[in-house]
C-alpha cells in the first residue's frame, strides 16, 4: 500500500502540492507505480488460470501499462540528471549552515552574494551615469543598465513559468528578495554575473589582471550559489548560459546615442 503522503502526490494532479517538492514526489511517484504495477502483473499471470495463455495475455496489454513499464530513454534520462543535480547540490552546499562543513565561511559567501545582487549593481550603475562626462561613456552605462533592469525582468519571468522550489537545505535569509525569488530556476546572481562580466570584458578597457578578476568574480559569484545552499547545480548551469544569451539580446538591441533622444520623446 502507499503510504498516505504519497497517494495524495499521486492523485491531486499538482506535483507541487507535493509539499512543494516536485522533484522528490516525482520520483517518489514514479517510483511506487513501477514497484506496484509490477509486483501485481506477477500475481496475475503466475496464477494456473493465467498461466497458460500468459503469452496472448501479454500480447494484449493496454498501451499505457507498456508506457509505464518502459520509460522513455529521454525520461529515464531527465531523471537521473536530476537525482545527480540535486546530491551534487546537496554535497556542494558546503556554507548552507553556520554548522555545516564549512559554515566559517558563509559571512564571506554572503559578501559575494551582495556583489552579485541587483540592487548595488543598478544603483552603481545610475550613480556612474549621473556623474559620466562623455556622451561614449553615458551610451555604455546607460546599456548596461537596460541590461540589468532586462535581467531582472527575465529572470523573474523564467522563475514565474518554471516555479522550481530552491534547495530544502537553503535558509531563506538573502537581503531584498522579490516574491519570485522564492523560486530557484534559474539563478539570478549566476545570469548577472554572466551578463556584467561580458559587458564588462567587452566594453570596457580593462588590464589583463583586471580582467582575469572579472571572469573569477563570476564564477565565484556562480559558485557561491550552490555552496550557499540557494540552488541546485542545474539553476546556476542554465543561469550562465541565460546570462551569456542576455548580453548577446543586449548587443543586439543596442541603444545608440540616435535611438535615446526617439525613446524620451514617446
Ligand atoms: C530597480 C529594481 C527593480 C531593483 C530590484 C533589485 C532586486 C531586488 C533584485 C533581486 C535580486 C535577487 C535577490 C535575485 C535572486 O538571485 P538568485 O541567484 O537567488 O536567483
Amino acid at each position: 500500500m502507499p503510504s498516505p503522503r504519497i497517494s495524495r502526490a499521486a492523485t491531486s494532479g499538482n506535483p507541487n502540492n507535493a509539499n512543494g517538492r516536485f522533484e522528490f514526489m516525482s520520483l517518489l511517484t514514479n517510483k511506487t507505480s513501477l514497484s506496484e504495477q509490477a509486483p501485481a502483473r506477477l500475481r496475475t499471470s503466475d496464477s494456473p488460470v493465467h498461466r497458460k495463455d500468459s503469452s496472448s495475455s501479454q500480447q494484449q496489454l493496454p498501451e499505457e501499462d507498456c508506457m509505464k513499464l518502459n520509460p522513455s530513454f529521454l525520461g529515464i534520462a531527465l531523471r537521473s540528471l536530476l537525482a545527480v543535480d540535486l546530491w551534487l547540490s546537496k554535497t556542494m552546499g558546503v556554507c548552507a549552515r553556520e554548522g555545516s562543513s564549512w559554515g566559517s565561511a558563509r559571512p564571506m559567501m554572503k559578501l559575494v552574494e551582495i556583489s552579485g545582487h541587483g540592487i548595488p549593481w543598478i544603483a552603481g550603475t545610475m550613480y556612474c551615469l549621473y556623474k559620466s562626462d562623455s556622451s561614449a561613456g553615458r551610451e555604455v552605462i546607460l546599456n548596461l543598465l537596460f541590461a540589468l533592469l532586462l535581467d531582472i525582468l527575465l529572470v523573474a519571468v523564467v522563475k514565474g513559468i518554471v516555479k522550481r522550489r530552491r534547495p530544502i537545505h537553503n535558509r531563506m535569509d538573502m537581503f531584498a528578495t522579490f516574491s519570485v525569488d522564492k523560486y530557484s530556476f534559474p539563478s539570478g546572481h549566476a545570469t548577472r554575473a554572466a551578463m556584467v562580466s561580458r559587458f564588462m570584458l567587452n566594453h570596457l578597457v580593462l588590464a589583463v589582471p583586471v580582467r582575469i578578476l572579472v571572469m573569477l568574480w563570476a564564477i565565484v559569484v556562480s559558485l557561491s550559489r550552490v555552496m550557499l545552499g540557494r540552488h541546485n547545480v542545474t539553476d546556476v548551469l542554465f543561469g550562465f548560459f541565460m546570462g551569456h544569451m542576455q548580453y548577446s539580446l543586449v548587443e543586439y538591441l543596442w541603444l545608440s546615442p540616435n535611438t535615446l533622444p526617439a525613446l524620451f520623446k514617446i
